[in-house]
């Protein structure tokens, strides 16, 4: 009778280095996050690995970079914009556009077998805002390209539910259609949404890796559910996530929901150490 393979096991210590420059408590929080979410979801069997955007992937990038060539050389590393491509190149490691990924036989759609990213805020249900880098586009793509999308954040991003504490949905659109979109977003409730400006550093708008611009709307708490709800104003992520895509000129919606979410979100902790969280368990690790 075949013997089934052995279930791949983790090859990085989930305790960091000593960092090389001192760290802030947040930035230390960050790294102890991105240590553990490597060294669990990141196995010697893996191809292709999606990386995402901001601050915290930098953690990611280090932790993966920590491990020997022989362990990582037959990875390729999904980037989702200029700053992900250059953690990577600057790690020496390998990276390619998500567009020259082979198709498998069955023709699957998940060909990544692991995604890491960010998130600016996520709610009880794992639903996520992400986009606050202006790099939302790419990274939805890589994490529907994904087998997994694990989220490493700090305890900052935790809400019961989103735009509780983060103040708006980031919409990447096409520069054609700002005020179409603005308009649109007001009728749907937004009290003001916003052109991202690119001060102090360029005049004039946020230029995203895909030529787009930013809108930043601002809408009430929103429901986690994932069924449409007539409570008062409030929209349901779901609901409001399509809303908003179906306006003309939406690229796309910084609200990752259904099958979009996280299957895990690791939250460094102010007193050094990780929460990990999934819809069935909460862990505490030190
Ligand atoms: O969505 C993102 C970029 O578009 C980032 O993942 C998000 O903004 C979190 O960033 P950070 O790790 O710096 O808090």
């Amino acid at each position: 009778m075949p013997q089934a393979a052995p279930a791949a096991q983790p090859f990085l210590s989930p305790h960091p280095p000593p960092p090389k420059t001192p760290l802030t408590p947040l930035q230390a929080a960050k790294r102890a996050a991105a240590y553990h979410a490597v060294s669990d979801h990141l196995l010697p069997n893996h191809t292709y690995v999606g990386i995402g955007s901001g601050s915290t992937i930098v953690y990611v990038v280090e932790a993966i970079s920590t491990l020997p060539r022989s362990l990582t050389s037959h990875m390729t590393f999904l980037t989702t914009g200029h700053q992900s491509r250059a953690l990577i190149y600057d790690a020496g490691l390998r990276y390619t556009n998500i567009d020259t990924l082979p198709l498998d036989g069955a023709g699957a759609v998940r060909m990544l077998d692991v995604a890491f990213d960010g998130a600016d805020e996520v709610d009880a249900e794992l639903n996520v805002i992400k986009g606050g880098g202006a790099c939302l586009f790419q990274e939805k793509l890589v994490v529907v390209s994904a087998k997994k999308f694990v989220c490493v954040a700090d305890h900052r991003k935790l809400s019961p539910s989103l735009l509780t504490s983060f103040p708006s949905i980031p919409v990447e659109i096409l520069p054609l259609s700002t005020q179409h979109v603005l308009a649109s977003l007001r009728l749907l409730g937004s009290p003001s949404p916003t052109l991202r400006s690119g001060l102090p550093a360029k005049a004039g708008p946020v230029i995203t890796d895909n030529a787009g611009f930013i809108v930043d709307a601002p809408f009430p708490p929103l429901l986690p559910s994932q069924e449409p709800s007539d409570e008062g104003s409030r929209h349901d992520v779901a609901t409001l996530a399509k809303r908003i895509k179906e306006i003309v000129g939406v690229v796309e919606v910084g609200l990752f929901f259904g099958a979009q979410k996280p299957a895990v979100v690791y939250f460094g902790m102010d007193d050094g150490g990780v929460m990990v969280k999934t819809l069935e368990k909460t862990e505490q690790r030190s």
